[in-house]
């Protein structure tokens, strides 16, 4: 039975509410623990005024004594900033051992690092660092606390498979469910087993906690009533932190509304003009919705209307330049108020000390993926009441907040489900297979999940990584291609495309593809100006299709200086285009280290759209009716697909296409398009098509 505690005491007493449930601290907005008398004092009262200080003993006997324990407590309760704090104190790091806290996002681990480096009074990189993909501010000898992303401390896992610098791992923001917060979750315990020293905290908001105690409970063989000589009891304890910061009055719309980016805007300017000073988070969907309602509220600021005077309209998403993701968390000027539009990345741990209004369209872009089909979508869809509380909960941190939901109090009651599918049950698993293979997990269909994928997608995932090369006849990585394949952080199919081009001497082209590939879009959003936007498109369009078509704005946007004008004028995103060049250095520095040799092709794009086929080959088209958007049919599943209206290739019905993905709305829309010869695809790979399935095409 899993144990509860409440706050008090220097040994806490044990707390159990009789029927193994959980005390869950309600989400309504009408308790205020700290509301009351907070004042603006010494970061010390303020990290002692948090509720989660109440537990701190708690906390520190619930480690020493259990292998794992999971917190469940209220957004802003303090979980993130304090917990590694109190293991520092406790001495969890003394002995050069170091304590880990992951998060599902890398602005988050940005974000808390700093702040904890700021409570802490130390340097960031120092004591406190944080390692994100491409990018590590540690200190070997000196850093003690460690944020960062799942996925990083799982690459981490094939240098050193049982962490064993690690004291304490606090896997933050479970409920999130991210593919790496699972595939984690699955190791560490693996982990544990071998490791009696080490000790696990899963942290969350909202978690099932009793389903994660049962995957973290071992067999009756090895529980133990409590702690031992042998080693810490093997019973998860669970531990509900109740409190939260400050009170967030919710908002409905009172009925739904039609389109949410217009709503979004009406909310922000009706906020400006009739509540007091405090900047406003806005979330909606992603980089297209962001541009167009940065574009509608600029548009009122320039028009000097009096609804906008002041506002300051700042854009977040993952996609963004470091710089512009900095601007987000500068101080806002006197006089003004700050509005961000953001996607989700914004939507856990983080603390935005200006916010006090949030506006929640109710909407996120997510995964789904069909086994069956081999289909992967990114989707708009409804997030999860745990969603929309994690929003709400980016309000009312430092001081009370509202949160305005645009839509109804009765959807959010009786429609929206609690939590969402966790990703690895809605998810392409070829990146999550070569991860564990790369870990040496032979046994894939064996692995103990938190919550299990379908065996198709598995299947699935298996089959395109042998004919990837990746794989070899017994499952296992080939040598070298497996190796350099796991070791570049992307998927797999954008790796084996740089691997190629290195062969096909266009390492130079296909580095800025990947990098262009790598971000949602490099255009303006269309929203009120498609006619503009497709002209513009025009000017650089090429007949090979969309990445030919990356390049020549590539070549632009350097030959004018990276000039932020010539963006302008173009309908080309500056965000997007800085971002391209960062992420494209980031990529060289891989590609050099794996020995590639940066060649150009020159004008050659036969071998550039090669390379691209090379790893895109599973996602090939073949027109299977002209007309004004032709049907074409994906060679491998036969299912009906049409070329996306934003594709230079819109209209132009090439025979053979091959993909980078699809998106779904009245038709699977196929995004970023090339032109290919048929008789590339078996030389690619040739187990997984032969030249008869491959057939006729119309002409
Ligand atoms: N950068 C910051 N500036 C000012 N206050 C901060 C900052 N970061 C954290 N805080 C304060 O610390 C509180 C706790 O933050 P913390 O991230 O630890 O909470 P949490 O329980 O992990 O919540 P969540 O799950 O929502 O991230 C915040 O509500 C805020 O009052």
């Amino acid at each position: 039975m899993s144990q509860f505690w409440k706050p008090g005491g220097e040994r806490p007493q044990l707390l159990d509410d009789g029927e193994g449930g959980v005390l869950f601290f309600s989400p309504s907005a009408s308790s205020s623990s700290s509301s009351s008398g907070f004042g603006y004092g010494s970061i010390d009262k303020l990290r002692q005024r948090l509720p989660v200080y109440k537990y701190r003993t708690a906390i520190l006997y619930l480690v020493e004594t259990r292998a794992t324990t999971i917190i469940v407590g209220e957004t802003g309760s303090g979980k993130t900033t304090q917990i590694p704090q109190f293991l520092n104190e406790a001495g969890w790091a003394d002995g050069g051992r170091v304590i880990a806290c992951t998060q599902p996002r890398r602005l988050a681990v940005q974000a808390v690092a700093s702040r904890v480096a700021e409570e802490m009074g130390v340097k960031l990189g120092e004591e406190v660092g944080y390692t994100i993909r491409f990018e590590d501010v540690t200190n070997t000898d000196k850093t003690v606390v460690k944020f960062l992303t799942d996925g990083v401390l799982l690459r981490e896992m094939m240098d050193d498979p049982l962490l064993s610098k690690y004291s304490v791992i606090m896997v933050d923001e479970a409920h999130e469910r991210s593919i790496s917060t699972d595939i984690l979750l699955g190791l560490l315990r693996k982990i544990q087993r071998r490791r009696p020293d080490l000790r696990l905290i899963i942290s969350s908001a909202t978690i099932e906690a009793k389903s994660m105690a049962s995957f973290f409970r071992s067999s009756k063989r090895h529980q133990e009533a409590g702690a031992t000589d042998l080693g810490p009891s093997k019973e998860p304890a669970i531990l509900s932190v109740e409190g939260r910061g400050f009170n967030v009055e919710i908002h409905y719309v009172e009925e739904p509304v039609p389109d949410y980016v217009q709503a979004a805007v009406s909310t922000v300017l009706l906020i400006h003009d009739q509540e007091p000073a405090g900047d406003i988070l806005v979330f909606l969907t992603g980089q297209d919705d962001i541009d167009a309602a940065v574009r509608l509220l600029t548009e009122e600021v320039q028009s000097h209307g009096k609804k906008s005077h002041g506002l300051i309209v700042l854009p977040l998403f993952s996609g963004l330049p470091r710089a512009d993701q900095d601007l987000v968390f500068s101080p806002t000027p006197r006089g003004k108020r700050k509005v961000v539009i953001s996607t989700n990345i914004a939507e856990t741990s983080l603390t935005m000390e200006g916010v006090v209004y949030v506006v929640d369209s109710g909407f996120s872009k997510q995964r789904f993926y069909n086994p069956i089909s081999d289909i992967e979508n990114l989707v708009v869809a409804p997030i999860s009441k745990a969603s929309a509380r994690q929003r709400a909960g980016r309000a009312g941190r430092v001081r009370p907040g509202k949160c305005y939901r645009l839509y109804t109090e009765e959807y959010f009651v009786k429609q929206m489900s609690s939590e969402g599918i966790p990703e690895i049950q809605r998810s392409k698993l070829v990146s999550c297979v070569i991860q564990l293979k790369a870990l040496g997990i032979d046994n894939i269909l064996g692995f103990k999940w938190p919550a299990s994928p379908s065996s198709e997608a598995m299947i699935r995932a298996l089959e395109v990584l042998y004919s990837l090369g990746v794989l070899d006849d017994d499952a296992k990585l080939t040598s070298p291609v497996g190796f350099q394949v796991a070791e570049i952080p992307l998927d797999p199919m954008i790796s084996k495309m740089i691997l190629a081009s290195d062969q096909l001497g266009c390492a130079e082209e296909i580095l800025t593809i990947a990098a262009a590939l790598s971000i949602q879009s490099i255009w303006v959003s269309g929203r009120g100006m498609q006619k503009e936007l497709d002209e513009a498109k025009l000017r650089f369009a090429a007949a090979e299709g969309d990445h030919v078509t990356f390049l020549n704005v590539y070549k632009g946007f350097l030959q004018s200086g990276k000039s932020s004008d010539w963006c302008r004028r173009n309908f080309v995103n500056a965000h997007a285009m800085k971002k391209v060049i960062e992420i494209r250095a980031q990529l060289k520095r891989i590609a050099q280290r794996l020995g590639i040799v940066l060649k150009s092709c020159e004008s050659d794009m036969t071998v550039l759209r090669k390379a691209v086929t090379a790893g895109f080959f599973a996602n090939a088209c073949r027109l299977e009716a002209y007309g004004h958007n032709g049907m074409y049919k994906t060679v491998r599943g036969s299912q009906e697909v049409y070329i996306h209206p934003s594709s230079v290739l819109f209209r132009v019905n090439p025979k053979w296409v091959v993909y980078h993905s699809l998106v779904s709305t009245d038709r699977q829309y196929m995004q970023n398009v090339i032109t290919i010869e048929p008789s590339w695809l078996p030389e690619a790979a040739p187990h997984f098509y032969q030249q008869r399935q491959l057939g006729p095409s119309i002409h």
